[in-house]
């Protein structure tokens, strides 16, 4: 540690032997010192850094990279591991400090952008009320939860407006740019201990990619262990639905003391009534000792990743549009309940490019990607992640653990 990075960035251009030394000396010296792993939110590249002291020590990553720092002893460039790693080298990359002067320049930082980028489909307007879909909603007597159109509408409708009219919200707006202002999230390593209430599991993909039928096929499978939450509604109950059922029904007043009080995930306004997903609903099923799943939008990602939910996030990713053609044959997009239709050629084509926005906005949340491509393996894909979050280790933010301690 007697070699300052000064002296380095003096050094390395011409003497690039001595950089190797004092990397390995300083790399010794940190294995005594306590490890530090952090993952990724935003992409770097050296070359593309005019301030990097020597490019060819610096290392890239992309968000989502998990990463070992070895070295933080300087305050501006720091030396890291990508993992998995075997290889004994660390490369230089800016600390947080840094990372997040850089953010506003403009060779690396890409600026947050809303969830505009999904395509909604053509909603008609006539049909909406219409709540019955093609989704069978009892298993063995059980009602499955979760999966009624005006909640998953009420979605749609958001996207359709965009930005400056959202009309889908969560309990922390704006919480995306706090991942860019953090631009590296310390992580641990975590194992759910098999008394500890299970962890929430969230679906997300562009729509149409089957994260209902998905969701549906996993609560068909074991609907008392797997199941959705409740949602709510300010909408009145038809003669055949009951309360705690296909809604918790409540007046207008009661859901916004609740938004006021922060209990949605995320809620929304649709012609006229409002539907979310509170958070009660959802520690219901965990504290009955269930596993919850939900399908959520990009935008409540940080309303789920909570000490409390401990969220793992699912991305469910179209295969190619080839592919889609292929296994979407008898396949139909959810428009309303009358107007169900064939998939076209361009719904692949958009669904495409919206799952490459998607990607690229939210890839360091997710953890794990399945592509939904035949249904059986990805049942069985969807099914062994859902255990695995449970029941092995994973990465998780280190504030889930403990309190996070500067870095
Ligand atoms: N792997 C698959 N192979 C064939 N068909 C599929 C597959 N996955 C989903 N589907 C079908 O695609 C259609 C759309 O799926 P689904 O309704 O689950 O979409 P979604 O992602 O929930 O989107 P949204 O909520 O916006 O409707 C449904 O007819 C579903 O049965």
């Amino acid at each position: 540690q007697s070699l300052s990075l000064d002296n380095r960035r003096l050094l390395l251009p011409r003497k690039p032997m001595m950089f190797f030394i004092a990397l390995s000396l300083s790399l010794v010296l940190c294995l005594l010192v306590s490890q530090l792993y952090v993952r990724a939110m935003a992409d770097y590249s050296p070359q593309q850094d005019p301030a990097i002291p020597c490019v060819e020590a610096g290392m890239d990553f992309k968000k989502g990279d998990l990463l070992e720092i070895v070295d933080q002893s300087d305050t501006l460039w720091w030396q890291a591991k990508k993992l998995p790693s075997t290889s004994a080298c660390a490369g230089l990359i800016p600390s947080t400090n840094l990372l997040r002067r850089k953010q506003k320049e403009f060779w690396w930082s890409q600026p947050y952008q809303p969830h505009t980028c999904i395509k909604p489909y053509l909603i008609n307007e006539k049909c909406v009320e219409a709540e019955d879909g093609e989704f069978s909603t009892n298993i063995e007597g059980i009602y499955l939860t979760g999966f009624r159109r005006s909640l998953r509408l009420c979605r749609r409708q958001c996207l359709s407006t965009g930005s400056s009219q959202q009309s889908f919200y969560t309990r922390c707006p704006g919480s995306s740019y706090s991942a860019l202002n953090n631009p590296y999230e310390e992580v641990v390593r975590y194992q759910r201990n098999p008394q500890d209430k299970h962890r929430l599991v969230a679906l997300m993909g562009p729509s149409g990619v089957g994260v209902n039928e998905l969701r549906r096929r996993l609560f068909e499978i074991n609907p008392v262990t797997f199941q959705g939450a409740v949602p709510h509604t300010t909408r009145a109950a038809r003669s055949y639905e009951e309360s705690g059922k296909e809604y918790h029904f409540i007046n207008r007043e009661l859901f916004e003391n609740m938004v006021y009080n922060n209990r949605f995930l995320e809620y929304g306004e649709y012609k006229g009534h409002f539907y979310g997903t509170s958070l009660d609903a959802v520690k219901d099923v965990l504290n009955s000792g269930g596993i919850c799943v939900i399908d959520i939008e990009p935008h409540a990602i940080q309303s789920v990743r909570t000490h409390e939910l401990k969220a793992y996030i699912i991305y469910v990713k179209p295969p190619t549009a080839e592919r889609m053609k292929e296994t979407r044959k008898d396949a139909q997009i959810t428009t309303n309940y009358y107007d169900n239709r064939p998939f076209k050629e361009e719904d692949f084509q958009e669904m495409e490019e919206a799952a490459r926005k998607m990607e690229s906005h939210y890839c360091q949340f997710f953890d794990y990607v399945m592509v939904n491509d035949g249904l059986q393996d990805s049942c069985v894909q969807l099914l062994r992640a859902v255990r695995r979050a449970q029941d092995e280790p994973q990465w998780v933010p280190a504030n889930w653990i403990r309190p996070t301690e500067a870095f």
